[in-house]
């Protein structure tokens, strides 16, 4: 007999065709006209692309390195989840009560973002990853996080990545879209695979897009603090006590590697995969390594 927490009971809609949450979709004009400030840095990302990680990384490098205040709170405390709505609030009402400077997270697609971002010119850090290990990791995510619909088996969830009917909506989308916007707008483009293969250097670019200067120690504390095995035993980034996911069906911080599609797609689902991800990047100079 299941136990009642482990029933998802998630609704969900759209928004101009993207898949959303249906409260989000319910509350979708106080999302769109959210009043961004100049001051406010906006983490964006497809979920499961390396937020988390992203989020500590800035966080750390706002404190100057300083371990204990980035352990204040809950990472979804620090940075209210835009368009995420729960039962007594949103994140908005928790960005409006925030004083500034805000640090805001969102996964929204680029043509949902709500306009004052682009108005107020924001700064904004955005993370991608291949979309191999960014399907297998949200596959699994899907199957522990009560505030996400059920993926179905591994196969079924290949299709529904594929046709980009997930929350968040088409991952080829997503990464295209913000890839785009970067030329246009202060976006910081960010790489899983190249945080795993040279943290130092990616965390320095994030330092440098903040306009602050750390000293080469300050930056290796915070390389050391933001890996993934700290992370992982770390309360305060590892969503260990969030009441909608279950991690004894899969851990948040669960591999934390590139490359780890190979474990899940068959060899079929490799050659169908290749052939569509041809057709969908035809028209971007975007590229990714799917292993390191
Ligand atoms: N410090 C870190 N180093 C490497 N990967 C990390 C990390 N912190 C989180 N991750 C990985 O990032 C993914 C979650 O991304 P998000 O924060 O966007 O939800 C998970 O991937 P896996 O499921 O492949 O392990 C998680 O393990
Ligand atoms: C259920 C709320 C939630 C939390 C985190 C999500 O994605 S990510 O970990 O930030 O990539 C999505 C939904």
């Amino acid at each position: 007999i299941p136990i009642i927490s482990d029933i998802k009971s998630v609704e969900v809609s759209q928004v101009d065709g993207v898949f959303l949450e249906k409260n989000m979709c319910n509350n979708w004009d106080k999302i769109w006209n959210f009043q961004a400030k100049p001051d406010d840095l906006l983490i964006a990302s497809y979920p499961k692309a390396g937020t988390t990680w992203t989020q500590e990384i800035v966080d750390l490098i706002q404190n100057n390195g300083d371990i204990e205040n980035s352990r204040r709170a809950p990472i979804h405390l620090r940075h209210p989840f835009l368009e995420w709505v729960r039962v007594v609030n949103s994140g908005i009402d928790e960005a409006n009560a925030m004083p500034s400077p805000r640090t805001l997270k969102t996964h929204l697609p680029i043509q949902l973002l709500p306009p004052s971002f682009w108005e107020k010119k924001c700064k904004i850090i955005y993370v991608a990853r291949n979309a191999k290990d960014n399907m297998v990791s949200y596959y699994y995510f899907q199957t522990m996080n009560k505030g996400l619909p059920d993926p179905g088996s591994w196969d079924e969830y290949f299709e529904t990545f594929m046709s980009g009917k997930v929350m968040w909506g088409s991952w080829f989308d997503h990464v295209k879209g913000w890839w785009k916007k970067k030329d246009s707008h202060p976006i910081l483009y960010l790489f899983y695979e190249e945080m795993m293969k040279d943290p130092k250097r990616e965390i320095r670019k994030v330092m440098e897009f903040l306009g602050k200067n750390l000293k080469e120690e300050v930056l290796d504390k915070i390389v050391n603090n933001t890996s993934f095995a700290v992370m992982k035993n770390n309360p305060m980034t590892n969503y260990i006590n969030d009441i909608e996911m279950n991690h004894s069906l899969s851990p948040f911080m669960r591999k934390g590697v590139v490359g780890d599609w190979k474990n899940q797609f068959t060899e079929d689902q490799n050659k169908r995969f290749n052939e569509d991800y041809e057709k969908h990047m035809a028209d971007t100079s975007l590229s990714f390594f799917e292993e390191l």
